[in-house]
């Protein structure tokens, strides 16, 4: 299968509440995140996108207006973890994005592509779609999510 995949970073917040070390405290990550697309070759003569999945700054556009300046210099805080969700609220003005999960690497990998899978479901009736998004939370531990 042909896929192409743009990668970007930003940086996020976050903590494990129950983490039985250092995780449960609030600390920060520059993610990086992979996303992998699917689909035909655009095929049209004179075409901006001839020859081309999708083009990488039409990729990088969607995925900054979906998910990476959302989460950008965002706390990423589990719903339930109510402490810090207190906390966040009496900063006036705050940037904040509540979890419906834990915010591990996995639930935010889970949780990313849900937001992004259907900003990219076929744009451009090709069939274009998202195939597999990377969470990197540090260089040495990521997560994969790839669709069914
Ligand atoms: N399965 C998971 N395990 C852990 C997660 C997670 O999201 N999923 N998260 C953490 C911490 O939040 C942190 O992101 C990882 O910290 P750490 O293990 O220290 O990672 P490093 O790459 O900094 O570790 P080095 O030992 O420096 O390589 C923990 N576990
Ligand atoms: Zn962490």
């Amino acid at each position: 299968m042909l896929t192409i995949t743009r990668k970007l970073e930003f940086d996020a917040g976050h903590r494990i509440p129950d983490h039985k070390s250092q995780c449960r405290n609030l600390h920060g990550h520059r993610y990086t995140v992979e996303i992998t697309l699917a689909g035909a070759v655009i095929e049209e003569e004179g075409s901006s996108d001839n020859g081309m999945i999708m083009d990488f700054s039409d990729v990088k556009a969607l995925a900054k207006q979906h998910l990476v300046d959302v989460w950008d210099h965002a706390f990423l805080v589990y719903k339930k973890d109510s402490a810090v969700r207190e906390f966040l609220e009496s900063i006036p003005g705050h940037k904040t994005v509540i979890i419906d999960s834990i915010p591990t690497v996995e639930n935010l990998a889970r949780t990313a592509f849900n937001l992004l899978k259907a900003a990219y479901q076929d744009r451009y009736g090709t069939g274009l779609r998202l195939q597999k998004l990377v969470l990197h939370e540090t260089p040495n531990c990521w997560a994969e999510i790839t669709a069914d």
